[in-house]
Order: structure tokens, then sequence, then C-alpha cells
């Protein structure tokens, strides 16, 4: 699914206006239908205080506010009554609500001096896609207001003061507990400075035009569902186990030994053929015990020092493998001699950031997936995760390599500077040994010939998913790491129906 800018999506809307006979009043009409449902169903509230801005944000905010009348809620429109000029629409759908005598408008000024009945829900179409700069004076104690008090409250399309494409100039933002987005996600939503206000994001289909949204490039996706159907291949009828590939998981020290159990637990979930573990003699027993699908090969005693090499195995390298200067060097030195695309993670990373000659080793096509703190020490902070992101693409592009950089919403940076945002998974996930499950998953893929860029995607989804799977059962709160590979059997097997759904009749 494609994002775009908050310029993409106006062409958009211009367009569909221009080429499939609909007017910008009918659209509008549209999106507060899609949104008047959406309350009407998923709100339990019995009254709205609907804030409405001049633009068509505000425009969507009037038409809603008639359509929620109409299904009978009691409904209250705050407005800025020092301001007449409107957009055309959202003049017109102003003086449609002025027709109905019981919704009542108020200057948004009045708010504070109102009675705030309990189950009221507060709806934001103050401002949208067209919000630039920062807010008077008026309208930042108005978002001040509204952000402390306790009610549910619903942005339309964007929370008032954030920008669709990046950081905002505002000093405040009103803080929805759900965002109500048209037809896209912007790229704000996918970002913790400015994702976190937004609460839960719902996308509504609007029906804008789905030639435009073909023809017009973008660099920036969404993982979507049909992405990843796309990609996935079920099991051969007539195959073995050589047929999905040999992993090598270079992980575990004294320890830490836990790192390398998930990841090769989860190499095993995600359908290799066969998976050796390559750990310290001390982590022999529980190794060979937690997970006896795998092999193991000795890489020392308590740390990693002799690295095994060997063609046609498919490397995942750094959960929990420490940073001794014995396991550098064995490190180091087995870096040079693999020609072909690996999984790097933790301790691999750390031992690369040690010197940026050390990136130059590193085979192309290769992945590497660092968390945010990981990522600063391999390429250098950043102001925030924004500047990340553009510092990711430079050194994805410049080393041929692919970035998983894990986050909330992880992306996916590949040497052409494409950013896929997974938006599976939940803050269940943050939890210790959750990223030692998503490089045995990943490495698994790689092994199956899945191509590095298929295998990044492909593993994010999967790993968020399995971490939803696991939230269903166990909650957020109580999911740990090792829960993460026990839920993949079910979400392949959604992926499985879904795939054959999709190309058979
Ligand atoms: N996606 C779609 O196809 C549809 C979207 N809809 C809705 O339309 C808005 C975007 O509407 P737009 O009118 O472009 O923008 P806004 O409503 O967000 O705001 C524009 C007005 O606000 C003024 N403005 C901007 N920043 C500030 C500020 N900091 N302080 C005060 N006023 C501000 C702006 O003034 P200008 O000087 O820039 O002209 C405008 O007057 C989108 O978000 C959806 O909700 C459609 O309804 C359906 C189709
Ligand atoms: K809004």
């Amino acid at each position: 699914m494609k994002i775009f800018t908050a310029e993409q999506i106006r062409a958009c809307d211009q367009w569909t206006v221009q080429h499939e006979q609909v007017s910008s009043l009918m659209l509008m009409e549209k999106a507060a239908g899609r949104c008047a449902d959406w309350f009407a169903s998923q709100i339990k509230s019995e009254r709205f205080w609907i804030f409405c801005g001049n633009g068509n944000n505000g425009g969507d905010g009037f038409a809603i506010a008639r359509m929620l009348y109409r299904k009978g809620f009691d409904i209250d429109v705050f407005i800025d009554f020092k301001n007449p000029e409107y957009s055309e629409d959202a003049r017109i759908n102003l003086q449609k609500l002025k027709e109905i005598s019981g919704v009542d408008i108020h200057d948004f000024r009045q708010v504070s001096e109102m009675k705030f009945k309990q189950d009221t829900s507060i709806v934001d179409a103050i401002f949208g896609s067209g919000f630039h700069g920062s807010l008077s004076l008026d309208y930042q104690k108005l978002i001040a207001f509204l952000n402390s008090i306790q009610a549910n409250k619903v942005s339309i399309d964007i929370p008032t003061g954030l920008s669709a494409d990046g950081l905002s100039d505002s000093e405040s933002v009103f803080i929805a507990d759900h965002t109500l987005s048209l037809q896209f996600w912007k790229k704000s939503f996918l970002h913790p400075e400015t994702g976190n206000f937004c609460g839960k994001v719902h996308i509504l289909d609007i029906g804008l035009s789905p030639e435009f949204i073909q023809k017009t490039d973008t660099s920036q996706y969404i993982i979507s569902d049909s992405t990843v159907q796309k990609i996935y291949r079920p099991r051969e009828q007539f195959s073995h186990k050589g047929t999905y590939g040999k992993v090598h998981l270079i992980a575990g020290s004294y320890g830490k030994i836990g790192a390398a159990i998930l990841a090769a637990r989860a190499a095993v979930r995600t359908g290799a053929g066969l998976v050796t573990v390559q750990a310290p003699e001390c982590g022999f027993s529980i190794l060979q015990t937690a997970c006896p699908e795998a092999m193991m090969l000795s890489t020392g005693n308590i740390f990693s020092e002799n690295l095994h090499y060997e063609e046609g195995i498919t490397y995942g390298i750094g959960p929990g493998l420490g940073t001794e200067s014995e396991t550098q060097n064995a490190f180091l030195e087995f870096l040079k001699k693999i020609n072909k695309p690996i999984v790097l993670d933790a301790d691999a990373l750390n031992i690369i950031a040690l010197d940026n000659a050390h990136l130059e080793l590193i085979p192309k096509n290769s992945l590497l997936t660092p968390h945010p703190k990981e990522f600063e020490r391999l390429f250098g902070t950043s102001a925030n995760s924004f500047k990340r992101l553009e510092i990711a693409k430079e050194n994805a592009e410049k080393f041929g390599i692919f970035i998983v950089l894990k986050d909330r919403y992880t992306q996916i940076i590949t040497p052409k500077k494409t950013v896929y945002y997974n938006i599976t998974g939940n803050p269940g996930m943050a939890t210790g040994g959750s990223g030692d499950v998503l490089t045995g998953i990943i490495t698994a893929l790689l092994a199956q010939k899945y191509s590095s860029e298929e295998a990044a995607i492909l593993g994010v989804w999967l790993h968020g998913k399995a971490g939803d799977d696991a939230a269903k059962m166990n909650s957020e709160e109580a999911l740990i790491a090792g829960d993460l590979p026990e839920s993949l059997g079910r979400v392949f097997n959604e992926l499985k129906n879904s795939h054959y759904k999709k190309t058979t009749k």
C-alpha cells in the first residue's frame, strides 16, 4: 500500500474530481459518511462535541455532525466565530448544519465554560492535511483544554497540529485515541515522535481514483496483507528437507544462550530444512534440550572463538554472541569468507560498529536488523526518527544492504532507498528476545530462497503477526519472546488460506 505525501493526496483528490464524475462535495459527503458509520458502530457515546476548522477538515466535521444528528446522537459543534472565511465545501456543509435546529453551534472559546457531560466523545475536525506552521494562541488554549479532558477523542484524517509528512512546527497537538485517516496512511503516523498523538489509526476507504494511485510513484509503502500473500510460497508436495535450506545461527555466549535458543526455535518454526546453532560448549545441554530439532556445533567454551564455514549455508549471526576480542576476530575473519547475503543482528552489529571499515566486509544484499541504539552505534546519532530514516537510506544504498530498523512500525530500507513500514505487531513485543526471534525468522526465509527483500518483508510481517496472535492468547503484558515461535504455526495457516483464496476461485 503506497504512502503519499499531503501534496500527492491533494493531487489524488483533484484527479478523482476531474476524472471520476464525482464532485469535491460528494467526496466530502462520502468521507463524512464513512466516519459517521464508524462512530455509530464503534463508539458507545450518546453525544458528541465536534470541533471544526475553516478548511475541508472542518467541512468533514460539519457533515459528520449532520449525519450523526440524523442517526439520533446529541450534537454540539464548535467553530471560530472570529473567522467567517470557509473553504467552499465547508461553507456549504456549515449552511446545511445551520438549517438543523437541534444542533447547537458555539464559539470554541466558550468550551471551557460549558458543562461537560460524561460519555461525550470529542471529535477533532479542526485541521487536517492542509495544516502548516503553528497554531494561534486561541487554538493552542483550545487544544490544551481538550487534551486535559477525560473523554474518548477522535481525530478526523490527522490530529490537529500534526503534519502528514513529518515533524510539524506546532507547539501543541491534539492527542487522539483514534484517528480516522481518509484512504491512506500518512508517514507521520508511523514515527514515534508524531505517531504517539494518533492513538489507533483506522484507514477509511473513500474511493479515491485507483488509476491515480496506481500511476503515482512513491518510495514508501505500508506492507499490506496482499503484498505478503503474493510473496509467500506454500511448500511443494514433492519436497524434502534439502528443498528448504540449511540455516546456521551463530549465536549465544555464557549467560546468553537463551538468545540462540529463541533464534533457533524461530528458524525451525519458519520452515527451514535444517537448523544448526554454532555456539560455545556451555550452551550444549540446554540448546539440545530446549530445541532438539536444531543441531549444534561448538565454537569455544563460554564464548565463540572458532566459527565453522561451509558453502551452501545461510547464516544468521549475532544474538547473544558477545563481543569478546576472540569473538570479534573470529567473526570478522568469517565475514571475509562469505559471499552471499547473511543476516546480522545484535552483537554482530556491535562488532561491526567498532570500526567503519567493517561495513565494507558485509556481503551485498545482506540484512542488518538493528534496534535504534544499535543503528546509532553503526551509523551515528540523529536528532529524530525521520532523520534516522534518511541516514538509513544513504547507508543502505552506499553498502548495498537491507536495513531492518526495528521500532513500533519497523522500517525496511532497501539498497534502492525504498522504505517498507510494517504495521503488524504490538507493544507486547517490546520485550527481551523478540529481536532474536526475528533473526531466526528472516534467516530461515533467506535459506528457503526468498530474496533478501522478500525475506525482510515477509519476516517482519510474520514476526508482528505472531506477536498479535501471542498477545491475543497471553495479553501484551504477559507476552514473552518464547511465545512468538509458538504462534507462527497459526500465522502460517492463516497466510496459506488467504494465499489460496487469492489464487483460486
Ligand atoms: N483526502 C481527500 O481526498 C479528502 C480530504 N478531505 C478533507 O480535507 C482535508 C484537507 O482540507 P484542506 O482544506 O486542504 O486543509 P485543512 O482543513 O487541514 O486546513 C486548511 C485551512 O486551514 C488553514 N490553516 C492551515 N494551517 C493553519 C494554521 N497553522 N493556523 C490557522 N489556519 C491554518 C489554511 O489556511 P491557508 O492560509 O493555508 O489557506 C486553510 O484555510 C483533509 O484533511 C480531509 O479531512 C475531504 O473532505 C474529502 C476528500
Ligand atoms: K483533524
